[in-house]
């Protein structure tokens, strides 16, 4: 709530005019079937046309001020609630933005898009019926029951029966309807995974004839959201007989004890049309107050979802005392990490792990597969904090960095290139975005980029699919190379990122990195040894602990394991 209000704060003054506009409607609304009272009673009466006539004009006069208060209290509540909506949408893009890996791998992607498009949809929603048709039904009801009792007292006596067991059936609704629109939502987020993974991964799909499993994933998806919407359906089809049932008997009962009072002259047959029409009116209005608390309950497990996101701790931060250093050298040094996905995780993922790396140098960290390697190099940038021990960068805590500082000045190629739709150029700018276009060129030359962009008929400005679609595995991963170097990192992280290029554009990428103008400490992740025999420095990982590191030359005495991926890889002979 307390979350809500802040986002429907700046939007009061809306509120209050959308609410006083709708008193306007109200009092038209309230009063007129005391007219229909008079025209009955005095004008057909006494069949005296022209006070028809005067009170008809008058009514529809009423009608037309109800009508305009009517509008102006929709646009104005709507403008609000759209407004609540946008502030809100655009707070949880930026609140997912600043997420941490960790918070990251914490929603499913397809939940959090559920939650930043339907479920926000839902609240607002919520908001703008509460604010409107919620208010006015409350308020024509308490206002529809007055002037009723005000026609005659006796009659009203049906209120105290008919209101009690609305309210019973109300709270049937919310008791029922929540639970089962809590699941309504998981079962939708279900559906966006499902529709999200075929969609990325349509290729994928197609080449290995998934279709018609996919299709069933999808269909029992899709089933399971339908089922449960039914559910909730259902309350909704029980409800509105039940309210026509509570209205009928009603009037029923206005007609029955009316008719007594008719008879012992107390009431006349206007009064008795006047209230049948309050009565209608203000079973109409808790009909609404009723569909709206399907709404709420519908939207209070949006709000939970919501606020899920928003309370979110991000757990990588900017430490009070951190500041905007440069670094210089570009020294690593590794103390005693020790690194765990989630506190549930029994073994670490990376043991103990101390090493240290001059300015300048290259790193090679071989390993197999899940052995660690991705994780050590991620937690140099902070991408996850270590669980215990510290990095230090030029003899400083990476902590003691802010966030946005340290990573401006690492250049990281992650083992999965993505590309983001807009030109080539576009792409290449996320690494700087003052960059000019020498230094464009420069760095995708360093990546045996430039000789096939130029080759694109629109050079740099090609326009990249979403997630780069139009370019080969190998070209995507030298555009993201390139574009971390033009970031002009003084630390380039390399993880498995020439797996897709062939062994001689690898071996030119390697030297141009070690040219001078380039030269910054470079950590590697290859899978192939030849990538890594000119590395200063070679780390052998083994699940999660260092079992090896120096050159080439000294593993190659010292390291049995590094002897035989060399052996297997190389052969023999070498
Ligand atoms: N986000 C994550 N949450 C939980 N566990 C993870 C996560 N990422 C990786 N792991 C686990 O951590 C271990 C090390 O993974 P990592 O990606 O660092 O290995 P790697 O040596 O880089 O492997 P590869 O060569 O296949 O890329 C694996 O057991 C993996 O299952």
């Amino acid at each position: 709530m307390k979350n809500l209000l802040k986002y429907i704060k700046p939007y009061w003054i809306f509120f209050i005019f959308s609410i006083l506009l709708m008193l306007v409607e109200l009092y038209a609304d309230l009063i007129q079937p005391a007219i229909i009272a008079d025209i009955v009673d005095i004008g057909v009466v006494n069949q005296d046309f022209n006070y028809i006539l005067h009170r008809s004009l008058i009514m529809i006069g009423l009608a037309v001020l109800g009508m305009i208060g009517g509008f102006g209290s929709t646009v104005l509540s709507s403008y609000a609630s759209q407004s609540f909506s946008v502030d809100l949408r655009r707070d949880l893009f930026k609140k997912v933005q600043s997420f941490s890996f960790s918070n990251i791998d914490k929603f499913k992607t397809s939940s959090l898009i559920t939650r930043l498009t339907s479920d926000v949809t839902q609240v607002q929603n919520m908001v703008r019926i509460t604010m409107r048709m919620m208010f006015r039904a409350v308020l024509l009801s308490i206002g529809g029951v007055l002037m009723a009792s005000l026609l005659n007292l006796r009659v009203s006596i049906i209120f105290v029966v008919a209101i009690p067991a609305l309210v019973v059936a109300f709270i049937w609704v919310i008791k029922k309807g929540f639970p089962i629109f809590s699941v309504v939502q998981q079962k939708l987020d279900k559906v966006n995974g499902v529709m999200r993974e075929n969609l990325v991964g349509a290729r994928v799909v197609k080449a290995f004839v998934r279709a018609d499993l996919e299709k069933n994933r999808f269909k029992e998806a899709n089933e399971g959201l339908m089922n449960s919407s039914v559910k909730g359906l259902k309350i909704v089809a029980l409800l509105m007989p039940a309210m026509m049932l509570i209205l009928n008997l009603s009037i029923v009962a206005v007609l029955w004890i009316g008719g007594i009072e008719y008879s012992k002259g107390t009431m006349t047959d206007g009064q008795i049309i006047a209230y049948i029409n309050y009565l209608t009116r203000i079973l109409m209005a808790l009909m609404r107050v009723a569909f709206g608390l399907i709404m709420i309950s519908r939207a209070k497990a949006s709000v939970l979802r919501i606020n899920e996101v928003l309370d979110t701790e991000v757990d990588i931060h900017d430490n009070p005392n951190a500041s905007d250093s440069a670094i210089k050298k570009g020294m690593v040094a590794f103390e005693n990490v020790t690194f765990k996905y989630s506190k549930e995780n029994k073994e670490p993922i990376l043991k103990d792990i101390s090493f240290s790396v001059n300015g300048g140098e290259t790193v090679a960290i071989l390993g197999a597969t899940g052995s660690g390697k991705s994780t050590l190099v991620n937690l140099i940038s902070r991408l996850y904090d270590v669980t215990e021990g510290k990095i230090l960068i030029d003899g400083k805590d990476i902590k003691s960095f802010k966030l946005k500082s340290l990573r401006n000045q690492i250049g990281m190629v992650l083992q999965e290139s993505i590309l983001f739709s807009g030109t080539i150029k576009e792409n290449l700018l996320w690494g700087d975005e003052n960059a000019n276009d020498n230094e464009i060129i420069t760095a995708s030359q360093s990546a045996q980029a430039d000789e096939f962009i130029s080759n694109f008929t629109k050079g740099y400005e090609t326009i990249l699919g979403q997630r780069g679609v139009n370019v080969s595995g190998g070209q995507k991963q030298r555009i993201s190379i390139a574009r971390a170097l033009v970031k002009k990192p003084k630390i380039l992280i390399l993880d498995d990122s020439t797996s897709a290029v062939d062994m001689a554009t690898e071996a030119k990428i390697q030297e141009a990195l070690r040219r001078k103008e380039n030269k910054c400490t470079t950590f590697v992740i290859a899978q192939r040894i030849s990538t890594v025999l000119d590395a200063d420095k070679i780390i052998v990982l083994d699940k999660g602990e260092i079992v090896a590191q120096g050159t080439h030359e000294e593993l190659l005495k010292t390291s049995e394991i590094y002897k035989d991926i060399y052996i297997s890889q190389m052969g023999k002979e070498a």
